[in-house]
């Protein structure tokens, strides 16, 4: 299992040094979102290539933006593990994950909580992960939704049918009681901001692993 805090819980004037404060976990989630696909807005190309210069984790880059398919390859930077985009923006989900498979970095692609795997299950090894969305993308601090955990199984049994290894990943209201939930559906990877800020980080991120090691 892997935990990715999302520095949106962070504290944006200081990001060097709170990428520093979760080095025990296995990835920094990073929440870029444009103002038209959400309605917040985070950063961009310049800041993300700054973050993975400096991280001492490599980077799990969320884009919640519009037109992954001409943006999603600008992200590609040496320390930038992956590029997740949203199925529910991309023109042609297994052309993006392609590029970006062939640019070096895993490909993954998101879907919002209203979206069903079935556009999914029959491409599912054109992707190294798939991130179910726990709340509606956009902000920290929401509750997780269990009623989308079921996706979980059945990209599970896809990627077993097709004979592939898939990470997948929740995000959003994960904290060290939903964590059981998600990990008993299936999830193996788990984003967690306010729960992993809202206190010590490391001490945090040891009490997620621990829930469900
Ligand atoms: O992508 C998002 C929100 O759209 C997440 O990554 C949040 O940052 C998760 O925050 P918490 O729900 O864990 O506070």
């Amino acid at each position: 299992m892997r935990v990715h805090p999302s520095i949106l819980s962070a504290d944006f004037a200081n990001l060097e040094r709170e990428l520093g404060r979760i080095s025990t976990a296995d990835a920094a989630h990073v929440d870029v979102m444009d103002g038209h696909f959400v309605p917040n807005l985070t950063l961009g190309i310049p800041i993300v290539r700054r973050l993975a210069e400096v991280s001492p984790i490599p980077l799990d880059v969320h884009l919640m933006i519009e037109d992954p398919d001409r943006w999603a390859p600008e992200y590609v930077f040496e320390g930038v593990e992956s590029i997740t985009f949203h199925h529910e923006a991309a023109r042609d989900s297994v052309a993006l994950a392609k590029t970006l498979r062939d640019a070096g970095v895993q490909a993954a692609v998101a879907l919002k909580p209203a979206t069903d795997t079935d556009a999914l299950l029959d491409v599912i090894a054109e992707f190294d992960m798939v991130l179910v969305m726990t709340v509606e993308p956009g902000f920290g601090g929401q509750s997780f939704m269990p009623e989308t955990l079921p996706k979980l199984g059945r990209l599970r049994a896809a990627a077993e049918a097709a004979g592939t290894q898939l990470r997948l990943q929740v995000d959003g209201g994960v904290d060290a009681t939903t964590i059981v939930e998600a990990h008993a559906a299936g999830a193996d990877t788990f984003v967690a901001g306010s729960a992993v800020y809202g206190g010590d980080p490391a001490e945090r991120i040891a009490a997620l692993r621990g829930a469900i090691a």
